[in-house]
């Protein structure tokens, strides 16, 4: 017998108590007994015996402590009930098998309530009775949430506009797009009131960015100190005649001449707050706008009044 066959048969063995084992062990040990001693004589047969008393016929007190006979080369010639889960031919004794190996069950037998055991993609190690719980079970829920997470499984059905409740537009179709297609478009377009911007046309070299870097590199105001402008400086510096064009901003006065080609609203626009305060126009187109940031070395000085100039302008 090969290992595991071993193993099992002797599992599957009644206790050494029972009475159809101490029956055939005891028919077994007479035969070997007078078989030695024709062979070998007395001495031998003699010390045979004894042996073969203490394996093959326990006491009572030994067969209470020790279930499981023994097994050892002494004993080998007894014929084991065992059964094979290959064969065809294995034992059905009632005593010696508990329940039938699941080959030997017919497919209607009421024994077969569990269904067969799927096939393994890898030969077990050891030969199991019970065929192992398909899980989960093929229309169980979990199956269904494992088939519904996969990657395979296409993506829910966009909604379509019957779906809705929006009644098709006769003899206009949507333009039928593939998948691909549909995924590179653009978002559906939101028509806003179209915004008039002025915005002009700068000529190159007099972007934001070239203002950033001039108004970065020197002082752009044209004036040889920080000076107290007067409402009646202020109109002179207009822009025209040859002089620069000063704008005041909240009470700050700034030579706009050298930013008005950069101007993005134009420099016809900037140059409507030439010699005034321009705030209020200002306000009202871009309050966003950081003026103070981006005119910062074109400021000449603050806003003074008519007395308060002479008077300094005196004292200077
Ligand atoms: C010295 C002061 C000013 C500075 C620093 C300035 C600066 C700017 C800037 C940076 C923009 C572009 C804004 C943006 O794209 O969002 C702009 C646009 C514009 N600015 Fe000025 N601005 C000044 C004065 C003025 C004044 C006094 C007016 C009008 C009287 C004006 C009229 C405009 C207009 C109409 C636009 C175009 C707006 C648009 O349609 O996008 N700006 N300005």
């Amino acid at each position: 017998h090969p290992p595991n066959t071993w193993r099992l048969s002797w599992m599957l063995l009644p206790p050494p108590d029972s009475k159809h084992l101490k029956e055939r062990l005891e028919e077994h040990g007479k035969t070997e007994k007078s078989q030695d001693e024709q062979r070998h004589g007395d001495e031998k047969a003699t010390i045979e015996q004894e042996k073969e008393d203490k394996i093959e016929a326990p006491t009572e007190e030994e067969s209470d402590d020790q279930k499981t006979p023994q097994a050892t080369p002494a004993a080998p010639s007894i014929a084991v009930p065992s059964f094979n889960l290959d064969s065809s031919n294995t034992s059905t004794d009632p005593e010696t098998t508990s329940m039938p190996p699941p080959s030997l069950l017919t497919p209607n037998s009421p024994q077969r309530a569990m269904p067969p055991p799927p096939k393994p993609t890898t030969k077990p190690s050891t030969p199991s009775l019970m065929p192992p719980p398909s899980f989960p079970a093929p229309n169980s829920a979990q199956r269904a949430s494992q088939s519904t997470s996969s990657s395979l499984m296409p993506p829910p059905s966009r909604p379509t506009r019957s779906s809705l409740g929006v009644p098709a537009i006769p003899g206009r179709a949507p333009p039928t797009l593939s998948p691909a297609a549909q995924a590179r478009a653009p978002p559906p377009r939101i028509d806003t009131p179209k915004s008039s911007s002025s915005k002009v046309k700068l000529a190159p070299g007099f972007s934001p960015l070239d203002w950033a870097s001039l108004a970065a590199s020197k002082n752009l105001a044209n004036v040889s100190s920080f000076t107290r402008v007067t409402p009646s400086l202020l109109k002179e510096k207009n822009g025209r005649k040859g002089n620069d064009a000063w704008s005041v901003y909240n009470g700050k006065v700034y030579n706009i001449t050298p930013y008005a080609p950069f101007h993005p609203g134009g420099k016809g626009e900037l140059l409507r707050a030439a010699g005034k305060d321009g705030t209020k126009l200002f306000l009202e187109v871009h309050p966003w706008v950081n003026w103070e940031g981006m005119l910062n070395s074109c400021l000449v000085g603050v806003m003074v009044s008519e007395s308060e100039g002479e008077g300094l302008d005196a004292m200077d």
